[in-house]
């Protein structure tokens, strides 16, 4: 098989699908591996890693999307790369389908087979592609919302460690799944007073067990979101229904009843965002304010820390590019059940029903 590895074009994306490692695992197998050229140079692994792991290096991402019969990569595909995508081409990478209805109409118009990462699911639910991205985001989000609580940003002014003689910030994390317990958990190492949320008491009980005693745990409802607003300094948003849009657990009205400048980092923003005035940014700009409340909602975030994601990321995804490639997609999500999860759009065809749920669509072909 051809295996095609474009250079992300998003803003400020700096990860790449693969490294020389996996090349090098495909080509034991008797696969061809195409990369554009300088795509893993943000990541740190250069063209003469790639050609010496066995790939070919190819000048530009329509050569790499014509020539491959599986294309995988880290973001979804942005709208220069739709026409790129061919009938029947394989695409495995991050697509988030029920947060953009017009990257929906365009997969399911490209008669493409797209298997998405963060809906690939194991018996016991967790989400083995997403894990890896959700830490690097989970303890970043701790780093980025620090830096905007500081005062030239507009944040409170408030350091979240506190000093002797003063009180520390207050963080409030929503979800306690993997990116709430990496904040938390990066919170607490500051010093900060954290409350963690969620409406899985599972999740709950583990928080209570792991975390030190300034991690707090609370029932997720709207009562109690309501009341920790008022006097959190930096919220984030770290919730997730699998593949479906995210809840609105904070609503614009809510914004009110905040202290100026405190801080939201909405994680969730690939899903639509927990936050109803939650709408994506880049690496670029990424805050504005809203009655004096700044958001941070950067829908790559791991793509700042590439050297990081790249590698924790491909870890994960190498075993299943190895199964697609050498038993083909139909063979492989037949014979694998976590893998058979991740399809979302199978040649025209939506096959993941929250994504039919989420635009409020009557069928699967639009
Ligand atoms: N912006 C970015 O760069 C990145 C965003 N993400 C996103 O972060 C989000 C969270 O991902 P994970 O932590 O891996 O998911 P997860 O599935 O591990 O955790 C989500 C948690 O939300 C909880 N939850 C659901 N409804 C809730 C409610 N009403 N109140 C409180 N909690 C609720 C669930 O019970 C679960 O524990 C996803 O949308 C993911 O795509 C992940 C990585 C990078
Ligand atoms: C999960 C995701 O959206 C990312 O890593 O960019
Ligand atoms: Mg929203």
């Amino acid at each position: 098989m051809i295996i095609g590895i474009p250079k992300e074009i998003k803003n400020n994306e700096s990860r790449v699908g693969m490294t020389p490692a996996g090349v090098f695992e495909l080509t034991k197998y008797g696969h061809n591996v195409l990369i554009q050229s300088t795509a893993g140079d943000g990541s740190g692994f250069f063209d003469a890693d790639y050609l010496h792991a066995g790939a070919t290096i190819v000048n530009t991402i329509e050569e790499v999307y014509a020539a491959s019969d599986m294309i995988v990569k880290v973001k979804e595909p942005i709208a220069r790369e739709y026409g790129l995508i061919q009938k029947d081409q394989v695409v495995f990478t991050y697509f988030h389908f029920a947060s953009s209805e017009p990257l929906t109409k365009a997969m399911i118009e490209s008669k493409s087979v797209c298997i998405a990462y963060e809906t690939v699911e194991d018996d016991e639910g967790t989400l083995p592609l997403l894990t890896p991205m959700s830490e690097v985001a989970g303890r970043m989000a701790i780093q980025q919302g620090a830096k905007y609580l500081e005062k030239p940003v507009k944040g409170r002014g408030v350091l979240l460690g506190g000093v002797p003689g003063v009180q520390p910030g207050k963080v409030l994390v929503l979800g306690a799944g993997v990116v709430g317990i990496q904040a938390a958990k990066m919170a607490a190492g500051l010093g900060a007073h954290v409350t963690i949320m969620d409406i899985n008491m599972k999740r709950l009980r583990y928080v209570n067990d792991v975390m030190p005693p300034h991690v707090v745990t609370e029932f997720s409802n709207e009562y109690n979101i309501r009341k920790h607003i008022k006097t959190h300094d930096l919220i984030i948003g770290g919730v997730l229904l699998k593949g479906a849009k995210a809840p609105n657990l904070i609503t614009r009205e809510m914004l009110k009843e905040m202290r100026p400048g405190t801080v939201i980092v909405d994680v969730a923003v690939d899903q639509g965002g927990c936050v109803e005035t939650t709408k994506p940014t880049t690496h670029e700009d990424p805050v504005y304010i809203i009655d004096d409340v700044v958001h941070y909602s950067v829908a790559n975030m791991p793509g700042a820390v590439p050297y990081t994601s790249t590698v924790a990321l491909t870890n994960v995804t190498l075993p299943y590019v190895v199964k697609l490639a050498n038993q083909g997609w139909e063979k492989a999500t037949v014979n694998d059940a976590t893998l058979h999860k991740g399809l979302n759009i199978v040649k025209g065809e939506v096959v993941y029903k929250e994504i039919i749920e989420a635009f409020g669509w009557e069928s699967a072909e639009v």
